[in-house]
């Protein structure tokens, strides 16, 4: 997933003084640490060493100590970290203990999917409301929604205090379903479609893109196969698996 930034972090702007100012790649591995915690707590586990959550987590355990060293949690000697302690630590600075309202824009064949998937609400989100362009759309209910017009979109952002859109539109529409969100007064915005959107400062952008994703493992493939053809058949060793910003 690539980023966007157009504005400023909340950090650091002098409303939060204690809020630490975190490096982009630390920020994306933290929900892949918060998910492994989720899990260590669920099977019971009170504390877990570094080792154990980098394995979990997929990275290496001395990136983790310095991305945890961030938040100021260094875990005790002999001990590790507490599970509790550091998913508090991680959702407080991530704001996942407010439940985000989400606005999703476009409720076609990827909306429909994203909209009936139930996994949001426990990881910290609320897709509130629906809207889309196409008449037939409208009125429909969808995992306890009713799809809107698009035209619904700025009062409904203000009565559901929604902060975040998700846009699943083509990309020809985009541009002006982002240009509505930001009028409304969203200042988060989850692109889906293939294009770069131009929003004011203030404003943090964040792409998904799967053909990215695969055309990155497609680079993977083609070098694997070009080491295999080299004089003596030198193969690739241990697999790379980058599953957060690194
Ligand atoms: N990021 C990814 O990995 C990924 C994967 C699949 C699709 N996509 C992209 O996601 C987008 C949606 O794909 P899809 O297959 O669901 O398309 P789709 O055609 O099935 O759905 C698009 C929906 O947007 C609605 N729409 C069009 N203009 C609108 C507007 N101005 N306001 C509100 N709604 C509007 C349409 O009525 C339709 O319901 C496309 O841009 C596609 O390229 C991205």
């Amino acid at each position: 997933m690539s980023q966007q930034r157009q504005g400023s972090t909340p950090g650091n702007t002098g409303a939060v003084p204690a809020f630490p100012d975190l490096p982009e790649a630390t920020i994306a591995r933290l929900p892949e640490y918060l998910r492994a915690l989720h899990n260590l707590a669920e099977t019971g586990s009170e504390t877990v060493s570094s080792e154990g959550l980098a394995a979990a987590a997929g990275v290496n355990s001395a990136k983790l100590r310095k991305d945890l060293s961030h938040l100021g949690s260094y875990g005790t000697r002999g001990v590790g970290y507490d599970v509790a302690l550091l998913i508090d630590q991680i959702e407080y600075i991530l704001g996942l203990d407010q439940r985000r309202a989400v606005a999703l824009v476009g409720v076609g064949n990827l909306g429909h999917a994203l909209a009936g998937y139930d996994g949001f609400a426990s990881r910290g989100f609320r897709i509130v409301a629906l809207f889309d362009a196409d008449p037939e759309q409208v009125g429909q209910a969808l995992n306890g929604l009713t799809v809107r017009h698009v035209e619904e979109l700025g009062r409904a952002v203000v009565e559901e205090g929604i902060t975040i859109g998700v846009i699943a539109t083509p990309a020809g529409a985009a541009q002006a379903v982002a240009d509505d969100l930001v009028a409304a007064g969203v200042t988060s915005i989850l692109n889906f479609a293939p294009c770069v959107l131009a929003v004011p400062a203030g404003v943090d952008v964040r792409k998904v893109d799967l053909a990215i994703e695969l055309q990155i493992l497609s680079f993977h493939e083609h070098r694997k196969a070009s080491l295999t053809a080299l004089p003596g058949g030198r193969s690739p060793q241990a697999g790379n698996q980058e599953a957060v910003g690194s």
